[in-house]
């Protein structure tokens, strides 16, 4: 039995699982998404430009991927960490931080955010998306990518000894690419050797979720211990959502917060109100699925923080749970939510 069995890995050490306590399973607090610009409207580049003001508020909740500045959550570690602290008062226990290789991920402030502010961080070990996967990244073997990740977890990661206690999230697209499949390859593989929570950003087709799961299956992967996330943009028939949660993932609605008509990386794409993500918690729950959600926001912009009139990491806790509530959802069921299943996922084997 290893020394990580039956702890949760956070970037000040190992805890015992019953500290958390209320658990956003998908955040980022510091990270840059500049791999994911995506260039405004003809008419709107004046706008983009400056969009931090009052009158641009509208705009820029639309249209956060087309602000350069916007997508630079990393220049906010001040504002984040006034964030966490109000998190705290408002009965947040721990944040799973998702930032992997490819967007910057920052081990050294994050164990600092931690002693700021008293929250539990969990950092994410592995890969994005393969827009950012580094030529080296691409001609590494799935032996060698199960090394630097495995290694991650047990000494450190980005030349620290400040260790991850996650894999992922894991960026894959859809069609997956071959580099991306190399990578859900080294992620079951080392799973396999950790006993560890993974966690999976799926690409944007409602057949990309099982696939993924396909993938990691036959490579040794341990689907129990592994989140699939954004499923509020991703699966939108609740038949096919109920095939996709047969296969036994955690069920991850993490995009809380994110209100907006036109969802530019997929126009087909009805992104859904937070009123709408708790009828399809609700819906869950009613099928039995209540040991297998988990929540968050997936905070990766500047927009989205309560210092430019954003929701802040606090939303779910002051505004979802109430509503949840109100929805048919016991607070027996939300606790599960909020507490039992993170603690669960987190807890190495
Ligand atoms: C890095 C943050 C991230 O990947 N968020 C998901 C964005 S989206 O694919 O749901 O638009």
């Amino acid at each position: 039995m290893s020394k990580l069995s039956g702890k949760v890995q956070t970037v000040l050490g190992l805890v015992d699982p019953d500290q958390l306590g209320r658990t956003m399973t998908h955040e980022h607090l510091t990270m840059s998404f500049e791999c994911c610009y995506f260039p405004p409207s003809p008419g709107d580049e004046a706008v983009a430009e400056n969009p931090f003001q009052m009158q641009h508020m509208y705009w820029l909740r639309q249209n956060q991927y087309s602000c350069h500045e916007n997508l630079l959550l990393h220049q906010e570690v001040g504002a984040v960490r006034e964030e966490l602290l109000a998190y705290r008062k408002a009965g947040g226990g721990a944040i799973v931080e998702n930032t992997t290789t490819g967007i910057e991920r920052d081990m050294p402030t994050l164990k600092q955010l931690a002693k700021d502010t008293g929250v539990h961080i969990i950092a994410g070990a592995g890969y994005y998306v393969d827009c950012t996967h580094s030529e080296t990244t691409r001609k590494t073997s799935v032996e060698k990518l199960t090394d630097i990740i495995i290694s991650e977890v047990l000494h450190g990661a980005d030349g620290t000894d400040i260790r991850c206690g996650v894999i992922g999230e894991i960026g894959t697209g859809w069609p997956i690419t071959d580099s991306e499949k190399k990578v859900l390859k080294a992620t079951a593989h080392a799973q396999a050797q950790l006993g560890c929570p993974v966690i999976i950003h799926p690409g944007r087709d409602p057949a990309a979720p099982a696939e993924v799961v396909r993938i990691l299956q036959e490579a040794g992967g341990d689907i129990r211990k592994t989140v699939m996330s954004h499923l509020d943009r991703t699966i939108f028939d609740n038949g096919e959502l109920l095939e996709f949660a047969k296969l036994g993932s955690y069920l991850e609605y993490d995009l809380f917060g994110v209100e907006m008509l036109n969802y530019s990386y997929n126009l087909s794409v009805d992104m859904p109100s937070d009123s709408q993500r708790v009828q399809a918690l609700a819906f869950l729950v009613k099928e039995g699925y209540e040991d297998r959600i988990v929540i968050a926001h997936d905070i990766h912009t500047k927009n989205r923080l309560t210092k430019f009139g954003g929701h802040g990491y606090s939303h779910i806790l002051k505004n979802i749970v109430p509503k949840m509530l109100r929805r048919g959802i016991s607070q027996h069921q939300v606790d599960k939510i909020l507490i039992d299943n993170p603690k669960e996922w987190l807890t190495f084997k």
